[in-house]
């Protein structure tokens, strides 16, 4: 017997669902339904996870109310048990009470773990779909992606309207592994497939262009339900994931980690103003060798490389460009017939940004750090003519690149009798969250710029020291931005869009900057993502 009418039958819903669903949270129905109201705006297909609630059933009414009211919504039902990585700490027979309420109350889709179906009784999952409502039967794992075809028969006997499979991304290419699955099930257009995790942002991106029905997208950042999901705008407005179609090309950025990076929001902003048909994803690589792996099975066109892979990924390329080889680190590489080529931006993100306020030939430059980003400034600089110091906490390290690259080493307490043209800061000191004294004081800051590699926080400590005595100075957003911009160019052969990168990387600084003087502090326990 059908209790309810339901407003769609659950062969029109495919029709009706959009590609992207955000989980709504909340602690209260209250909260719940704010966020929904908010989120309805832009994205109408949500799922209630009806086990962030305390107490589930009490919602139904407020939420069917909600429903009832907006009637473009398409809602799923969720109320995952603890044990299979939920909130909710009621049994099995609780859990199916609110679903079949929820089936009630307007709900389009319910959401049952695959764990959940197989303990239920003959005759008691007929119940609940004679609600009238649509069934997703959903498998979880929350360490590993393994055996999806294992998962995918234990799921199929139950019938469901839509087959969610959610593995944890270990590795890059545990998301081409359930990509590929996803594709292979080409006769089943209700396969539902994202990876968890860092690594699996992969798969949220290129799943649908892999067949997944629809995918997850998170209300905000900071609301998210499962490790690696991005927010919804994010995913819409700046990767594009509506128009991520066959012909799209994949480009990259590689390290580890990788999650913290502006270089994703920077370059498909770029793709977008310049109407590239491409998308840019944060690839968190463990292993180089996993990251090669994934470049050949996407197939990767292009990848910024960055800590700590700049120096290990050389060997591994057809042919670099003699800086590069120079300084024993690239930062960009090129997919050609199947090859890698490397490239080193970083060079001309330290030079160019100098070079429009200076000539470096003959000029007098002190490069503060011995590491990457100092071998970049110092074989840049005295390829462009200047003449180089360095000074490094670790003077044989300073000495060995000054010998490599025919520069001059310097000591701290030469510093206040001696001026430079130029100044650039290539350690991490000033960083957010790196400790560390600053290395100079006023009175070594003899020089007519000061360049700061550090892009986060805006103003550092030393661009501050700086400003106080009237030095002009140049910003680390500066140079990300060039270094970008070069490889905009490399990757697409058109001019980059400067002007807009830089416009969206300070936009994102600043609003990381309040969001963390807003944020209060965690809870003492951290509670398990599902
Ligand atoms: O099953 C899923 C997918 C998900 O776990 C994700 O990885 O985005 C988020 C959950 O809210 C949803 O129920």
């Amino acid at each position: 017997m059908r209790v309810n009418v339901p407003t769609v039958a659950p062969q029109f819903l495919r029709s009706r669902i959009g590609k992207v669903c955000v989980p709504i949270i909340g602690a209260t129905p209250a909260e719940m339904l704010e966020k929904a109201s908010a989120v309805v705006k832009e994205t109408p297909f949500l799922e209630f996870r009806l086990d962030y609630l305390e107490k589930p059933l009490l919602a139904l009414p407020k939420l069917k109310h909600f429903l009832s009211e907006n009637t473009a919504v398409t809602a799923i039902a969720t109320c995952r048990r603890a044990a299979n990585g939920g909130k909710f700490s009621g049994n099995l027979a609780a859990e199916m009470e609110i679903l079949s309420k929820a089936g009630t109350s307007g709900f389009h889709i319910v959401d049952l773990e695959l764990e959940s179906a197989e303990s239920l009784k003959k005759g008691e999952l007929q119940k609940l779909r004679e609600t009238g409502v649509a069934l997703i039967v959903s498998h979880h794992d929350f360490t590993a992606t393994k055996d999806l075809d294992g998962i995918f028969k234990r799921i199929e006997p139950f019938q469901p309207d839509f087959i969610k499979i959610v593995p944890t991304a270990k590795t890059l290419t545990d998301n081409v592994t359930l990509m590929r699955f996803i594709e292979r099930m080409d006769d089943h257009s209700n396969i539902v497939g994202v990876c968890m995790g860092d690594a699996g942002i992969i798969s949220r991106v290129l799943g649908l262009r892999a067949g997944s029905a629809f995918t997850f997208a998170a209300a905000t950042a900071g609301e998210e339900t499962a490790p690696g999901q991005i927010a919804a705008r994010t995913l819409i407005e700046t990767y594009r994931i509506d128009q991520v179609d066959a012909a799209t090309k994949v480009y990259g950025v590689a390290g580890n980690p990788i999650r913290s990076s502006l270089s994703p929001i920077m370059m498909n902003t770029a793709f977008r103003r310049e109407t590239v048909n491409a998308v840019y994803l944060a690839l968190q690589a463990n292993k180089l060798s996993d990251l090669l792996k994934l470049v050949h099975e996407i197939p990767i066109q292009g990848l910024s490389v960055t800590m700590p892979l700049k120096q290990e990924i050389m060997a591994h390329l057809e042919k670099t460009d003699p800086l590069s080889a120079k300084i024993g680190a690239c930062n960009t590489v090129l997919r050609q017939d199947g090859k890698l080529y490397g490239f080193n931006t970083d060079v001309a993100g330290i030079t160019g940004p100098i070079e429009k306020r200076m000539s470096l030939r003959g000029a007098k430059a002190l490069v503060l750090g011995a590491g990457g980003a100092a071998r970049a400034a110092v074989f840049g600089m005295r390829d462009k003519g200047a003449d180089v110091f360095i000074l490094n906490r670790t003077a044989e390290t300073a000495q060995k690149l000054a010998k490599q690259s025919g520069s001059k080493t310097i000591k701290k307490d030469a510093l206040a009798k001696t001026t430079f043209d130029v100044i650039v800061n290539a350690t991490p000191i000033g960083m957010t969250g790196i400790k560390g004294a600053p290395i100079l004081e006023a009175a070594d800051l003899n020089t007519k710029l000061v360049f700061d590699l550090v892009y986060n926080p805006l103003e550092t400590p030393l661009l501050r020291l700086a400003r106080q005595q009237s030095i002009p100075i140049i910003t680390g957003i500066e140079m990300f931005v060039q270094q970008g911009a070069r490889q905009f160019e490399i990757f697409t052969g058109k001019p980059a869009p400067e002007e807009e990168m830089l416009r969206v990387v300070i936009h994102s600084l600043r609003q990381q900057a309040e969001s963390a003087t807003e944020t209060p502090a965690p809870p003492a326990k951290t509670k398990k993502a599902s």
